[in-house]
């Protein structure tokens, strides 16, 4: 019988099995009818029909075929049995739902060598040839294309049952594809269920474990076949119950917990709360009294004495040789330090290899040497696939933008490929389609790319188009190059080494990874404000304006002060014509006949002045300020102006002159000083000057919050945290494209500040049809259009409203209800001193509190969410430093929530609670 079912066992019949011992390890159970001889019984037996075993038909093997090569695949059909092998039984065997028919990747199902049958990690210290031995791990995929073992935990054994033959389409990017999915672990659900669907059969489906019990509380993670009932499609047999999330790790032990949630492997004793050592590995974790008796001296670092010789968890990679608590109790230093090495550098922690895939390319182990050891290696490696601009350095993860530059000319991967970073512009760099992210920057670079464009880009920046043999550029010396790759996340250049030029510190820069950072994004329509609060918050929290900065506003400060005293001479001209006419009229009055009037006037110039206010406003006129005033040229000039009466009258009359700015009278007063050469612009210059430097649409900087004293009471017992950084980004709406589109730029911002200027309500400026609309209607739009993008739909909002000393000003003379959105504002002002405190609060609070809930359902109806509220005052320090410390409260509360909601007062913020 025996022999029989062997006959009918296709599987045999496809693989030759070579020895016969073998053939006790098919320990199946089957079941067949016999000749019923009992009692006689009044009801009807079902009868057994017998079977003609030579009508059955048999799968007989392919040899030499001509139209069947050696890469071919066949789906086989397998016959439909039952296991019956217990968990505890050494198992035998493992197999895969994947199988290549390929000559040096034979399938193992019955004991036969095949190369995957050779990589159990039990057996791989046994290995002369390591790269031989070591399991095929996460993808089953060789670079021919073909399949192999899709888990090259496949053991010696033989198959419990039966296997599965599947072929899926050849190439290396279905290759790649399918391997990386795999690497996946969560995607290896999909991967399976995909697959069982293109096969032949619905029957079998293939579990990712099966734990064979090697020491306590360990099993050893393999993979076998699990069955389904033909009829129901239920799994018959499901012999594991743990699921390791990290497939990539096969053999791996992985640890099983005896006792409850969050006690001590070991011992079983303990609570969650209870310091724990966990093993790289396993993951088993074990209290301090356990620790040392569970993992011994510790020659690869933190392993249990079973996992010693095993394979890191790979999620456990970045914690390597970092010291934890308890160890540096348990061990003298000197100890712990050996450990912390051997952890580090012993061979079988490294980094495997066949793990990391640069240009679609398994890496060998040469190649990874070369990686590492370069002299700008990729920060943090682990496993996974990345992609390589060998040209120009550019490093990344396959389907993501470039996150680092590494060295050049590395002879590691495959070739790059156009899609490696899933690039959907129709840029080119090196072959490879950049993100939308990479042409922002390149753009707001002014680096010239429009329609389809190839670039080569060299390791030092320079590009030239293809085709053109002239270099067009350096990347990195364009103005606000590097600060704008710092706001879109994208990497610059290692030795990159310019002095922060446009407000980025190089070394935070380099500690950055080690920090939290928080992105705050500054945004709000034109003369709202953000550029003075940006520039505010750099002297709150001394972050120096660097000599780039300070050059740009130095030119910045004398073009406006040029302009402002073109002003004031047109104010002059007005005046004089005024004079003029007033004394013509005085003087036909008195002389009633025509004569000579004396055309001299407290407002009139001198030639030599006359002359160079003809020129400064014909300048002003064509719009030529920034490129007509070489710094300090018309220094003498501007002195003698101020000299000049006619000049300092109409100085005097400044308020008649609507167009000049207020801030206007603080760079007029010191116009001497600034119009010289040798001028350097205070702080207190600089945030006054209109703009911050040449990139005027984009400013970053980076900064944390001084311990302050009183941090702990003032601010709801806030915790100061050095490590906590903070990068504010402040951005020109200009600067977003038209609806908003490169707001998709900024995903990685945790809290959006929108800054609206609270004197806007009376104001006008044109839309973009030219038609004059309300600012703070246009405001509003904008404020719409930012809240609603769907790359904020979960960032937190702060509204920031601005200038509120012009507010209280402004709301005494011109009423709220000027705009029609403010229509209802209807403040019943009282000065009964019993009378609650919100109706004796000044006028110009009560409209900002009015304000604030106006934005504050608009939000809410547009996004459901919450809207913070700050009141703001751009011009004065604490101002500032209040309303970004309400930022850095609204993101704490955020990350604890329940512990926080009490807190959300602030003394000069509206709160979340009082929205609707
Ligand atoms: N009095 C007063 N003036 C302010 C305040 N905030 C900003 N300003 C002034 O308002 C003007 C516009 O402010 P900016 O900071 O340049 O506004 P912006 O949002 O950068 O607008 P753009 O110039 O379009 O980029 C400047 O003259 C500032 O000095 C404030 O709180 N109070
Ligand atoms: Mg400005």
């Amino acid at each position: 019988m025996a022999g029989a079912l062997r006959k009918i066992l296709p599987f045999r019949s496809a693989i030759q099995v070579e020895k016969e011992d073998e053939d006790k390890h098919n320990s199946f159970e089957f079941s067949f009818a016999v000749v019923y001889s009992g009692p006689l019984v009044t009801y009807d037996v079902p009868r057994a029909v017998p079977v003609d075993l030579k009508q059955i038909p048999v799968a007989s093997p392919v040899i030499g075929s001509g139209s069947l090569t050696s890469d071919v695949s066949l789906p086989v059909v397998q016959p439909i049995v039952k296991s019956n092998r217990k968990l505890s039984e050494k198992p035998n065997l493992v197999s895969d739902r994947t199988v290549c028919l390929d000559t040096d990747a034979v399938m193992n199902g019955n004991g036969m060598p095949c190369e995957a049958s050779r990589v159990d990690d039990s057996s791989a210290s046994h290995c002369a040839n390591d790269d031989e031995c070591r399991p095929k791990l996460s993808d089953g995929i060789r670079s021919s294309g073909r399949l192999d073992f899709r888990n090259g935990s496949v053991g010696s054994g033989e198959l419990p049952g039966s296997l599965e033959v599947s072929e899926l389409p050849d190439g290396n990017e279905y290759a790649g594809q399918d391997s990386r999915e795999y690497m996946n672990p969560t995607n290896s659900e999909s991967i399976e269920s995909e697959s069982s669907h293109s096969n032949s059969s619905e029957i079998f489906s293939c579990q990712e474990e099966d734990h064979n019990e090697e020491a306590p509380g360990h099993v050893r993670k393999t993979s076998i076949v699990t069955f389904r009932d033909p009829e129901s499609n239920d799994v018959v047999d499901n012999e594991s119950d743990v699921h390791d999330t990290d497939s990539s790790v096969p053999g791996r032990h992985i640890a099983v917990r005896r006792g409850k949630k969050g006690t001590c492997y070991r011992c079983m004793e303990g609570s969650r709360l209870t310091n724990k050592e966990v093993c790289i590995v396993c993951g088993a974790k074990y209290c301090s009294s356990c620790v040392i008796r569970a993992m011994g001296s510790m020659p690869e670092g933190r392993k249990c004495v079973t996992c010693i010789g095993q394979r890191i968890d790979e999620s456990r990679r970045k914690s390597l040789g970092k010291c934890s608590w308890m160890l540096k109790h348990l061990f003298p230093v000197v100890e712990v330090k050996q450990i912390m090495v051997s952890e580090r550098s012993c061979a079988v922690n490294q980094l495997p290899p066949e793990l990391i895939y640069v240009n679609r390319q398994r890496l060998s182990k040469q190649e990874l040497f070369l990686l590492q050891t370069c002299p700008h290696p990729p920060k943090k490696l682990k496993p996974g696939y990345y992609w390589y601009d060998k040209v120009s350095g550019f490093w990344g993860k396959e389907g993501r933008k470039p996150c680092q530059i590494i060295s050049p000319q590395l002879t590691v991967g495959g070739h790059i490929q156009a899609d490696a970073s899933y690039g959907n512009t129709n840029i080119m760099i090196n072959n490879r389609k950049i993100t939308t992210t990479e042409r922002l920057m390149l753009r707001l670079a002014k680096v010239k790319c429009e329609g389809e464009t190839h670039l080569w880009v060299s390791a030092e920046g320079d590009y030239q188009e293809e085709g053109m043999n002239n270099v067009k550029g350096k990347i990195w010396t364009k103005a606000g190059a590097k600060l704008i790759c710092a706001v879109l996340s994208l990497p610059t250049p290692p030795d990159f080494t310019s002095p922060s030029a446009e407000g980025v510190n190089d070394v935070m820069a380099s500690d950055l990874e080690q920090k939290t950072l928080h992105k705050l994004l500054l945004v709000g329509s034109e003369k709202s404000g953000t550029c003075t609060i940006f520039k505010q918050a750099k002297i709150v929290y001394n972050i120096p304006f660097s000599e780039d900065e300070r050059q740009s506003i130095k030119s910045i400060i004398q073009c406006s002060l040029y302009g402002y005293m073109g002003m004031l001479l047109e104010g002059r001209e007005r005046f004089e014509e005024e004079c003029l006419i007033d004394k013509r009229r005085k003087f036909v009055h008195q002389h009633s006949s025509s004569g000579q009037i004396d055309r001299k006037t407290i407002y009139s110039i001198g030639p030599r002045l006359k002359a160079f206010s003809d020129w400064l406003l014909q300048v002003i006129v064509s719009g030529n300020l920034e490129t007509s005033f070489p710094a300090g040229e018309y220094a003498p000039l501007v002195e003698e102006l101020w000299r000049d009466g006619a000049f300092l009258a109409t100085y005097n009359r400044r308020n008649e002159l609507e167009l000049l700015p207020r801030a206007a009278t603080y760079f007029l007063e010191r116009a001497v000083e600034i119009a010289r050469p040798d001028y350097q612009p205070s702080d207190m210059d600089i945030l006054y000057a209109e703009g911050i430097s040449s990139s005027k649409g984009l400013s970053c900087m980076e900064f944390s919050f001084p311990k302050l004293a009183q941090d702990c009471c003032e601010n709801f017992g806030y915790q100061h945290d050095p490590l906590l950084r903070y990068q504010l980004i402040r951005v020109h709406p200009t600067t977003l494209g038209g609806n908003c589109k490169w707001l998709e730029m900024f995903e990685d911002v945790d809290i959006v500040l929108f800054c609206v200027s609270l004197i806007d309500y009376d104001e006008f400026s044109e839309d973009n049809n030219g038609v004059p609309i309300n600012k703070m209607i246009a405001s509003r739009q904008l404020f719409e259009r930012i809240a609603t993008h769907p790359t904020f739909e979960e960032k937190k909002f702060l509204l920031i409203l601005n200038k509120f000393d012009l507010l209280e000003e402004k709301i005494e003379q011109v009423p709220l209800t000027r705009c029609e959105w403010f229509h209802d504002f209807n403040p019943v002002m009282g000065n009964n001193p019993n009378s609650s405190r919100s109706t004796n609060s000044p006028l110009e609070l009560r409209a900002f509190q009015y304000i604030a809930v106006k934005f504050k359902r608009l939000f809410n109806s547009l996004t459901d969410r919450k809207l913070y509220v700050s009141k703001c005052t751009g011009l004065e320090p604490d101002n500032v430093d209040e309303a970004l410390k309400y930022a850095r409260e609204v993101l704490r509360w955020e990350q604890e929530e329940p512990n926080y909601h009490n807190n959300e007062l602030s003394s000069t913020s509206i709160e979340a609670s009082s929205s609707s």
